[in-house]
């Protein structure tokens, strides 16, 4: 079996940078628990942390990214502009900034293809203005010094079509952070993003919150003949394929076994069987949203 070494692997961007494959998600996870959450990570030799705007806990990241005493050069953060701050692109970034402690971001992303009215809670979406427009002032940010890297999340092929297509659109999104599990594995999109330079990080994957992968019977069998848990198989699988992971825990032990991920990897065939799995789900929908995002399969 080919020796892998996931842990300081990177994937190449449009931009030059390189990512880290493997970050730490932090969505849900409480400002109480997320310091330590970060900081384990970090010394576990993570160098890749996922947060956003909305998840209300950068300030706490941050005081996880000093409280591990690893050199803030030597980690990929990223974190996300809200929906209801599309008119408002840099002060938002300086918020971001000035609650996560940290002078850049090395990625900073769209959060959703939904530009709502602040104060509405997410639920009124501008007349007047969309992601295309976003877009416009995401641009304004690269060489501020403030970003290493600007892209976009929860975007199908047809609003990525939309964007790249527009004239205003100089600078194509360095990575589309997506939905990526074996019940929702959006070939289409993932192969879209590909053929443009746009790498894909997977998010929610290994099922999210109350997981139904882990009951999974193709899953559970390779876990039990790999001797690994049905959360390594998750992320190898999505190494594999080709984009990075960005597994969620709270929990020191989970955080150390999520990162297992040297030396060992899925056959050809094993990776195969994980293709063939059937069932379908998707964690975050557009159903809480005032515009529809998804327009079915993965487009
Ligand atoms: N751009 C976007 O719109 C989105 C981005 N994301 C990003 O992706 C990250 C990951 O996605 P997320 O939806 O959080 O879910 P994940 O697929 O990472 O699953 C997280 C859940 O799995 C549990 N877990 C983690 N490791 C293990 C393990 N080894 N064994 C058993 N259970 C385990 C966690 O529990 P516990 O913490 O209690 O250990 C938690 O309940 C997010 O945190 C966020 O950073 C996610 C959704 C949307
Ligand atoms: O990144 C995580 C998700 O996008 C999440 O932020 C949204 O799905 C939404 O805000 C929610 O809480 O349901």
């Amino acid at each position: 079996m080919a020796e892998t070494k996931n842990t300081t692997k990177t994937f190449p961007l449009n931009t030059g940078h390189s990512i880290p494959a493997i970050g730490l998600g932090t969505w849900q996870s409480s400002p109480g628990d997320v310091t330590s959450a970060v900081s384990a990570a970090l010394k576990a030799g993570y160098r890749h942390i996922d947060t956003a705007f909305g998840y209300g806990n950068e300030r706490e990241v941050g005081e996880g990214i000093r409280l591990s005493g690893v050199p803030r050069d030597q980690i990929w953060v990223t974190t996300k502009l809200d929906n209801t701050w599309h008119k408002r692109v840099s002060e938002a970034l300086d918020k971001s900034l000035e609650n996560l402690g940290l002078e850049y971001v090395d990625l900073y992303l769209v959060h959703w293809p939904s530009s709502t009215e602040p104060g509405s809670d997410g639920k009124k979406h501008y007349e007047d203005w969309d992601f295309v427009d976003t877009w416009r002032e995401m641009q304004k940010l690269v060489g501020s010094g403030k970003v290493r890297a600007i892209g976009v999340s929860n975007f199908g092929i047809r609003n990525l079509e939309r964007l790249l297509g527009d004239p205003s659109c100089k600078i194509v999104p360095a990575v589309n952070q997506i939905e990526l599990h074996p019940a929702n594995p959006s070939p289409k999109l993932v192969a879209y993003c590909s053929e443009k330079g746009i790498h894909c990080s997977g998010y929610s994957p290994l099922g999210s919150t109350g997981s139904l992968l882990n009951k999974n019977p193709t899953l559970t069998a390779l876990a039990k003949e790999k001797n690994r848990s049905v959360q390594q198989v998750l992320l190898m699988w999505g190494l594999q394929k080709g984009w990075s992971v960005l597994p969620k825990s709270v929990t020191p032990e989970r955080i150390e076994a999520n990162f297992d991920l040297d030396g060992w990897s899925l056959t050809e065939e094993e990776v195969a069987k994980i293709d063939a799995i059937k069932d379908r789900f998707k964690i975050c929908g557009d159903r809480w949203l005032p515009v529809k995002v998804f327009f079915g399969d993965d487009e």
